[in-house]
């Protein structure tokens, strides 16, 4: 399974107004490599997930999927978003059975499906609950099953983790990694924080204004402590490069 993208450019707006947003982005993605998105706000970054999702359609170049270009969303990439957008009306366990039952399985088969995703982030208790009885981080819990019950082939996550606040933060991300050691879908993670860059990425890629300024592959071994020696040289080479794209920021 692999993913490529290739020189792709996007843009919003009309005339003196327009705004390119993304400038000739490249890189490919292998099976099972996790790939964090690591930028400053307004650096294009959910920009470049909405292309992956097929959400939105880049101006000229290419995103392949196995080497077939995507024409729009597709349950092969499952998308988790900051804001959990589950459906209040539906118990947490249909909430993410609607996937598979969309597929055409059967009620039973989907509720079956779902349980077992339901389990893998622990919540299996919580099956018969609605959305509005659950904490941020159990909701993004169940975000984050409701998109692998599709059993997507990449999952985009576009700061999922952003709302919550630090301690679950830190749980939420462990288990992300606990489950895509389990699961080894590729990811595709946005994200503001160094910090949970270098925990989490196999490769960062680090955007400035709509390019991709640094394409760094992190090969420490997990779990990663941020007190090691080389998870602080990696965070301060992301940071220098970051700081400088905060000090020519207006000038490009
Ligand atoms: N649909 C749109 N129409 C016009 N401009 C847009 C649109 N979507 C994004 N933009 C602009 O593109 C730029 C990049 O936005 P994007 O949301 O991709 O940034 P981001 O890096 O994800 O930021 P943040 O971290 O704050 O979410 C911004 O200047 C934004 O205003």
């Amino acid at each position: 399974m692999s993913l490529v993208v290739s020189e792709v450019n996007k843009s919003f707006g009309q005339g003196s107004s327009k705004k390119h947003v993304l400038k000739d982005i490249s890189f490919t993605g292998k099976e099972h490599e996790f790939i964090c998105i690591l930028g400053h706000s307004g650096c294009g970054k959910s920009t470049l997930l909405n292309v992956l999702a097929g959400f939105s359609a880049p101006d000229d170049g290419s995103v392949t999927v196995n080497e077939k270009a995507i024409k729009g969303p597709h349950r092969e990439r499952g998308v988790v978003f900051q804001e959990h957008a589950l459906f209040p009306w539906y118990t947490v366990l249909d909430n993410i059975a609607m996937g598979p039952s969309l597929e055409g399985l059967s009620k039973s088969e989907s509720r079956e499906i779902a349980s077992s995703y339901l389990e893998l982030v622990g919540l299996s208790d919580c099956a018969d609950q609605f959305p509005n009885q659950l904490s941020g981080g159990m909701k993004q819990r169940v975000g984050i099953a409701r998109a692998l019950a599709n059993k997507p082939r990449i999952l985009l996550m576009d700061e999922p983790f952003g709302a919550l606040d630090i301690l679950t933060r830190e749980t939420m991300r462990k288990e992300l990694l606990s489950i895509w050691l389990q699961l080894k879908t590729m990811v595709i993670f946005v994200t503001h924080s160094i910090e949970e860059a270098v925990h989490l990425a196999d490769r960062v890629l680090v955007m400035k204004h709509g390019e991709i300024a640094l394409n760094k592959e992190i090969t420490l071994e997990r779990p990663r402590k941020s007190d090691d020696s080389e998870f602080i040289s990696i965070s301060k080479e992301l940071q220098s490069v970051l700081e400088t794209i905060e000090s020519t920021r207006g000038v490009s």
